[in-house]
């Protein structure tokens, strides 16, 4: 729906959503703008000139993507300049301008965010959320309370866009740079980008610093130079004080239980700290060390138990389903628990974003009793991080295990790995490889952080990793790991753990546990279908959680006296219209329009192919996301085509007449896309033949160049998702026949599963053919009738005379 608002072109300012800021405006036209909108409803457009010198912008000199804000305040100064205080309302995408004699109005349309579903949004909040205190850290001209406002922000999980506008408004960057961060729809990709630009920021002032570290130190030297001198000595600061600290400090070493190595190492710290100016920056360094070695759980335990059967309710208590990897879990717990030292495998949860791992490591911690930390290895690409950096480097600190034992308080707790697949390897070293040390039970007993340089015991530490997909997992490490897969939830196990988890949860964070809600099964299920497409329930419960939000926002309004259905039908005006339509099945039977089924690392998704002929020359073309990864399968997709043209009423030269183009359509990338390839013959066949497709069917399977159907991997997800899709015949290769055992059984029961051998019995199935005997007679005829000459096949010839289409 679009609208005419007045506009008011900036010069090298670009505002965003939420933020706040005063404006001076002189130019005449934008006065008079300003003067329209406090007529109207206090709305302008502001979108920034392309170059701030333009004095009298005309329309092409104007970005297309502003922000529409609302005027908060005008005043009249004495110069007879206006001062605006504006606030940022919405990205708007300008679709027209129409220049009056007195200023710009133009024609918006709202530009809508989109969040892609396959992106873990959570990790990539915190991890931008930590980057931005890194640099704040760095950089003093910001606000420090941004670091509230922005972890609160992040804290909520609920909002990227609010957090990138947020961040976005304190950085100086390039117009162009901030613009293109405002006119990107993809909200996960600005967070990303603003993640890298701080980091390069990042560098730039580390750099800075260091110089400046070198100055100071210099400083520090002569500064020293003239204390000790004693005709200076009264001018020094106060030694009492300096001394008391190290009173203090060898108070709390000679308390603190640690081993004897770490000990030693503190006293002799303690004594080089006591020989050095006390305001010096090695004394400063010292000082840290000093408190880090002390922070530490040395000694501190928490009394583990395990009593199975307690352990076992506490993980029905907080998960619903999940039966196999519960009793595994508990198969461990028992074993651990019978032998005195952990020296068995680590256990690693692998499965798709959302399905509970790490909340099945939580309760693992509460069944035994121990502490929980978690720690994220997603993108660490350096040693260093996990083992630390070597005192000598500035600003150094110890790895990341050693900085979550000391917020774990003990040295006993169950320490969660997340995303070990998602740890990569470049110059400055493996991390997998100091992961191995870590979780090594030979080793681990004698870890050693390279800046602490002690040996740390972390043999009574459990840890558990957790992967979306088993294939990233660095081979050594996964040798090391007793692997429990966690697939993706059907729809009625959503709706299930909906009902007992997510909804009282999400009541209960939204303050609304005493208002009468009630949530119709239709309303879940449409959330389910329509506003989510995952294979576990992270956007679920974040939708519900909008739900609630919405409805909290009600009894503010109105009272806790109300009863609220949330049924079916009013989802929308809680949720905006439906986000998901494409990932079920089309209501009809389409030429060339095939449904394929696809593995991500997020689950299964619906993976539609659509073909294409047109007259031409012979051209193959492939676009969309799949493109690259399908030309291979493309090309023995052809062959195979090529070789049954006869039989399928093709002339045998057709492919020189037609160019032929196949698309995948936007959607999730799969990460086995030759398991596309019966998708993509049966769409080329389609459309050369001009038969449609069933609507209702999909298929999985990789193709040989004679038509061999060859098995596939994820059958379970596949079906998942074809049964999320709403299909009745699932296609499948012959060798998977032995995995339709993985479906569950309601999945199962709800379709036919037709397993094959060959791309022909593939059409079979596929096209809608009233009469599929004539037409398998009709693929099974020899290549070349032995009467007819090539000659005799002419293009257009009509199509499988014998078969009738419907
Ligand atoms: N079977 C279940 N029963 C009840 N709640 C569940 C179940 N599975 C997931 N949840 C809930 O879904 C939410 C997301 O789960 P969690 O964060 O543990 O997922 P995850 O698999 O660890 O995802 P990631 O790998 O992205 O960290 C949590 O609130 C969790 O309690």
């Amino acid at each position: 729906m679009s609208r005419r608002i007045p506009l008011l072109p900036l010069r090298d300012i670009i505002v965003f959503p939420n933020m706040v800021l005063p404006l001076f405006v002189g130019r005449e036209r934008s006065i008079k703008a300003l003067e329209a909108a406090m007529a109207q409803d206090k709305e302008v457009v502001l979108s920034a000139q392309k170059k701030a010198k333009t004095n009298e912008p005309s329309a092409d000199d104007i970005f297309r993507v502003g922000t529409v804000g609302i005027i908060d305040q005008l005043f009249q100064l004495p110069d007879g300049t206006v001062k605006v205080l504006v606030r940022g309302k919405q990205r708007v995408k300008i679709e027209g301008y129409q220049e009056n004699d007195a200023y710009f109005e133009v024609e918006i349309t709202p530009i809508q965010d989109f969040i892609d579903p396959a992106k873990d949004v959570a990790a990539l909040m915190k991890q931008l959320r930590e980057t931005f205190e890194a640099y704040v850290a760095l950089n003093k001209r910001i606000p420090p309370e941004m670091l509230s406002l922005v972890a609160k922000i992040e804290e909520k999980a609920e909002d990227p866009a609010r957090l990138g506008d947020t961040i976005v408004a304190q950085l100086a960057l390039k117009l162009r740079d901030k613009q293109e961060i405002l006119e990107n729809e993809d909200v996960l990709q600005r967070l990303e980008k603003l993640d890298t630009i701080l980091k390069e920021e990042i560098d730039i002032l580390q750099v800075e610093r260091k110089i400046r570290t070198r100055v100071k130190k210099q400083m520090e030297k002569s500064q020293k130079d003239f204390y000790d001198n004693p005709q200076n000595k009264e001018m020094g600061g106060d030694p009492n004080e300096f001394k008391n600290e190290i009173d203090e400090l060898e108070e709390k070493i000679s308390q603190k239980a640690m081993s004897d190595e770490a000990h030693d190492k503190l006293s002799r710290e303690l004594k080089k700290l006591k020989m050095m100016s006390p305001m010096s920056a090695e004394a400063t360094v010292v000082r840290n060390y000093i408190d880090w070695v002390i922070s530490l759980p040395w000694d501190e335990v928490t009394e583990e138990r395990l009593d199975v059967a307690e352990a076992h309710q506490t993980l029905e208590d907080d998960h619903y389903g999940l039966d196999k990897p519960k009793e595994r879990i508990l198969e461990y717990l028992s074993v651990q628990s019978l032998v005195t030292e952990h020296k068995g495998p680590i256990l690693c949860l692998v499965g798709p974003p959302g399905v509970g791992k790490t909340s099945l490591g939580r309760s693992i911690a509460t069944a035994t009793n121990r502490n929980f930390i978690r720690l994220s290895l997603g993108g660490v690409r350096d040693e260093a991080e996990i083992r630390g950096h070597r005192r000598t480097y500035i600003g150094a600190m110890p790895g990341k295990i050693v900085q979550s034992l000391r917020k774990a308080g003990s040295n006993n707790p169950v320490f969660l790995l997340d995303e070990i697949d998602k740890m990569s390897t470049d110059f400055r070293g493996d991390p997998s490889s100091a992961l191995l040390e870590v979780l090594d039970p030979e080793q681990n007993s004698t870890f050693n952080d390279h800046y602490l340089d002690l040996d740390y015991d972390l043999s009574k530490v459990m840890f558990i990793c957790t992967a979306n997909s088993l294939q990233q997992i660095p081979g050594p490490l996964l040798d090391r790991m007793e692997v429990i897969q966690i697939p993706g939830y059907t729809d009625f196990e959503k709706l299930e753990i909906s009902k007992r988890y997510l909804i009282p949860k999400q009541r209960k964070n939204n303050g609304i546990e005493d208002v009468e809600v009630s949530f119709a099964q239709g309303a879940i299920g449409r959330i389910i279908g329509q506003y989510t497409r995952e294979a576990g329930v992270r956007s679920l419960e974040r939708e519900i959680g909008t739900v609630c939000r919405k409805i909290a926002r009600q009894v503010v309004e109105n009272g806790k006296e109300q009863e609220f259905e949330v049924d079916a039908r009013s989802i929308p005006k809680y949720l905006g219209p439906p986000r998901f339509k494409h990932d079920t099945i089309e209501e009809e039977d389409q030429v060339g329009i095939t449904n394929g089924v696809a593995w991500t690392q997020y689950g299964g998704v619906m993976l539609i192919s659509e073909a294409s002929v047109i007259p031409g020359k012979g051209k193959f073309i492939i676009t969309g996301k799949l493109g690259d990864v399908m030309q291979e399968s493309a090309q023995a997709a052809m062959t195979y085509v090529r070789s049954r043209a006869m039989n399928l009423g093709l002339s045998p030269d057709f492919h020189q007449k037609v160019d032929i183009h196949v698309h995948f359509p936007e959607g999730a990338l799969p990460k086995d896309g030759p398991s596309a390839g019966i998708t993509m013959v049966t769409s080329i066949v389609s459309a050369l033949t001009q038969i449609p497709v069933r609507h209702n069917v999909a298929m999985t399977g990789e193709i040989t160049l004679r038509g061999r159907v060859l098995p596939i991997g994820g059958l379970k997800e596949k079906g998942l998702a074809a049964h999320r899709g709403g299909v009745k015949t699932l296609i499948i290769p012959k060798d998977n026949a032995k995995d339709i055992r993985e479906i569950p059984k309601a999945v199962r029961k709800a379709m036919t599963i037709i397993a094959v051998d060959h791309m022909d019995e593939v059409l079979q199935h596929a096209l809608a053919i009233e009469n599929p005997e004539v037409f398998r007679a009709r693929l099974e005829k020899p290549l070349l009738p032995p009467d007819v000459s090539i000659d005799h096949v002419v293009a257009g010839q009509p199509v499988l005379d014998d078969s009738k289409v419907h």
